[in-house]
């Protein structure tokens, strides 16, 4: 069966100008996103994965190229349809977190709960991800694994079409960079999103369904994982 495209990137380019300096983020490049799957993408440090990311969902816009979501055109939308397409339609998650740190776990979540229509229940996604009985501590008080767990919780709440995670296992150790996976792909089944993975750790393409691979700018391969390992099976 043909599978759906979800998000279609179309020959994007993105340049940065810094100063009299021109960074040529991303060239050309392509990439369709299927509906339900969960992709990695791998590249080396500067290759243009958070930049790819970025203009995903919604964050930025590319210079040149086309975006499109389901049938909807990203790339020219005003600025309040694009407002409108990161609240509602894509939940992410950061390498550091970047929880409010004057609110609770659950206050945390419960702000992004606010921004669509039909959340899920704020107490049970935070069961989802075992933080519960932790839900009226705030940032500081809670480990990074604590509170990339919370940051997932605050992206899930929303139900997104598209969950974008950058790094999000980049500043754990091993141990709770796994469960963070692990979590992530349970997430993902439990409600049936669309993932996407941005790492420089190749271990992790190992749990993806597919996986693309970025070098200079440049979405330079895309392969099938046949079997897919579950989280636990990965190692690095
Ligand atoms: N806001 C910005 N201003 C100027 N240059 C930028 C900006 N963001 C990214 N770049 C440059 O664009 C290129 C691609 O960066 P990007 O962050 O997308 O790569 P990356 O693959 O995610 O790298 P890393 O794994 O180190 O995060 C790099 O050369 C980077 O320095």
């Amino acid at each position: 069966m043909p599978q759906e495209v979800l998000l279609s990137l179309k020959n994007i380019s993105k340049t940065y100008t810094m100063g009299e300096v021109q960074v040529e983020a991303l060239k050309e490049t392509s990439l369709d996103i299927y509906k339900g799957e969960l992709l990695v993408i791998l590249g080396p440090s500067g290759s243009g994965k958070s930049t790819l990311l970025n203009l995903m969902g919604g964050i930025d816009r590319p210079d040149g190229g086309e975006i499109i979501f389901d049938t909807r055109p990203l790339t020219n939308a005003r600025e309040k349809e694009l407002t409108l397409y990161r609240r509602r339609d894509v939940g992410f998650v950061f390498q550091f977190y970047n929880l409010i740190p004057d609110l609770t776990a659950a206050e945390n979540v419960a702000l992004a709960a606010e921004l669509v229509a039909e959340p899920l229940a704020v107490d049970e996604v935070l069961r989802d991800v075992g933080l519960f009985e932790r839900r009226d501590h705030f940032p500081s008080q809670l480990s990074g694994g604590e509170q990339q767990r919370v940051a997932i919780a605050r992206a899930i709440v929303k139900r997104p079409r598209l969950l974008l995670c950058d790094e999000p296992t980049g500043a754990l150790d091993y141990e709770t960079g796994k469960m963070i996976l692990k979590l992530l792909s349970g997430v993902r089944e439990k409600y049936a999103g669309t993932v996407v993975i941005v790492t420089h750790n190749t271990a992790i393409g190992g749990m993806a369904e597919r996986v693309a691979r970025m070098r200079s700018g440049q979405v330079v391969d895309v392969s099938v994982n046949a079997c897919p390992l579950p989280p636990e099976r990965i190692d690095w």
